[in-house]
């Protein structure tokens, strides 16, 4: 198989103390190289651990998703003994995974999802508001700070079942922790994070904790005195926190597996969904013709509903089309990885993956492919008709992952996503401001796809 050849002491790994790049450009630029060359996969090292990077759609589909047994885990790291919020779904591996993602399935079902829109509606309109405040006052709006706060707000509600309003509290704990949070655990340079980036089996050795103990005290406090608050007065609330407690009575949790699941949605669901909305915001205030389209959209389909419903979100078409736009150009989760947990050959080639290899998806590199989507860099939502979507290998487009694995609150993400655009494009114009750098240049630092600078767009009336 082609490699890369590693040099000591990183591999082929950039810096981990100095990331100048952002890592899916990174993989980005590797998948170009050995795709140009025609090759088909590639082996990597990061420090001494081997890697095995995928370029082929069909090897992407088997390994996700059809051979999915032979690469059940993702090699991050958990400790739920002296790091109890790190054994959540994201991490935990084999039967322990599977057992928790069965239990946690029902979550998101569409009549969870519809018990928990009021609130959405409601954060909605606070987000409103808010940005109604900023045109009043002639000033643009940085969109990665509005949408975090409504993201967050979205979070401590439907998650904790706390009316946070960060608009008006920019300062609260929750907020805070909001903005910290991924922070903290994503761009960490502590030598324990690079351990267990490379050797998750090594860091388990070495105890070592990775979430910070003012946040593990932070939402373990916050948890346990939310479940002690209901249960002691009889509350019951449309929350993820009220499914975690309902299971918890049939003795299926602890509080700390509550804690760290809670947290799981925090960290997996707040970013991802508010850089998704930013890009698209910022992505419509390029383009007028395609935010007026999703305006006629959005006011044509509110004045057969009258209002703005869980039916109404989904029949949003063409908005739904922005939202997998941005998500094809802006992926959050621009890589992902496997573990190949038992020796495997890809099929009809002489490769045999040892168990322990990690395998890297390189979701940045599929999305920005000009085979799969000619002239890349061009933001056009009609790639997503019904018709053109159809054409594509399935597995040239995976903001959410695939398989068994793939993201839980796919459905939840989307709809935070169009509804928040969509009480946002119905009711004002957007622009860019002039202190917008074109194009918006990536966050080196971050796991996550993120804008380095704030993203600064004009409000208008519309
Ligand atoms: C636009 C929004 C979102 C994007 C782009 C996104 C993306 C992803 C991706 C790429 C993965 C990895 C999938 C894989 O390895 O195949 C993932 C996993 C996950 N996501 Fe999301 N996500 C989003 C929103 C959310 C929300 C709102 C929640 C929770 C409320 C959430 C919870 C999770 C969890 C718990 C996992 C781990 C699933 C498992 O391992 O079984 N995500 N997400």
């Amino acid at each position: 198989m082609p490699y890369q050849k590693p040099r000591f002491p990183l591999g082929t790994a950039e810096n981990p103390f100095a990331r100048t790049e952002f890592i899916g450009c990174r993989m980005k630029r590797i998948y170009d190289e050995y795709k140009a060359k025609g090759f088909k996969h590639i082996g990597l090292y990061f420090l001494s651990s081997p890697s095995y990077l995928v370029i082929e759609p069909e090897y992407v589909k088997n390994i996700m998703s059809r051979d999915f047994r032979f690469f059940t885990d993702r090699g991050t790291y958990s400790n739920e003994k002296s790091d109890p919020l790190s054994g959540h779904l994201f991490n935990l591996e084999g039967d322990k995974w599977k057992n928790l993602r069965y239990k946690l399935t029902p979550t998101f079902t569409s009549g969870k999802m519809k018990m928990m829109f009021s609130s959405l509606v409601q954060c909605g309109k606070q987000l409103k508001d808010a940005v109604d405040c900023v045109r009043l006052s002639n000033a643009p709006i940085d969109a990665k700070e509005v949408l975090g706060c409504f993201t967050t707000d979205v979070i401590g509600s439907c998650a904790f079942g706390l009316d946070c309003n960060s608009f008006l509290q920019p300062n609260s704990e929750f907020r805070e922790y909001g903005k910290i949070v991924f922070t903290e655990l994503t761009k960490s340079r502590s030598i324990g994070a690079v351990v267990a980036m490379a050797s998750p089996k090594l860091a388990q050795f070495f105890n070592i904790v990775l979430t910070p103990r003012h946040i593990t005290n932070f939402f373990l406090s916050l948890v346990k005195e939310t479940v002690r608050y209901r249960k002691d007065n009889d509350v019951v609330r449309k929350d993820f926190m009220q499914i975690l407690m309902d299971l918890q009575d049939g003795a299926q949790f602890s509080i700390e597996e509550m804690a760290a699941n809670t947290f799981v949605f925090f960290l997996a669901g707040f970013e991802t969904s508010s850089t998704t909305m930013s890009f698209a915001l910022y992505e419509m205030a390029k383009n007028p013709k395609i935010q007026n389209r999703v305006r006629d959209e959005v006011n044509a389909v509110l004045e057969k509903h009258g209002d703005l419903t869980y039916e109404a979100v989904n029949e949003f078409k063409y908005l739904g089309q922005v939202v997998d736009e941005t998500l094809r150009m802006y992926p959050p989760g621009a890589l992902m990885s496997r573990i190949c947990v038992e020796e495997y050959k890809i099929p009809d080639t002489d490769v045999t993956l040892d168990k322990g290899t990690r395998v890297i998806i390189p979701i940045y590199g599929l999305h920005r492919d000009a085979e799969y989507y000619p002239n890349p860099e061009h933001f056009d939502p009609d790639r997503f008709s019904e018709e053109n979507v159809a054409k594509r290998h399935p597995f040239v487009y995976l903001p959410f992952g695939a398989g068994p694995r793939i993201c839980i609150g796919l459905r939840f993400g989307l709809m935070q996503s169009k509804l928040g655009l969509a009480i946002l494009i119905r009711n004002f114009q957007f622009s860019v401001n002039s202190k917008t750098k074109i194009p918006i240049e990536i966050d080196p630092t971050n796991l996550i796809l993120s804008a380095k600078d704030p993203i600064w767009l004009d409000v208008h009336d519309v």
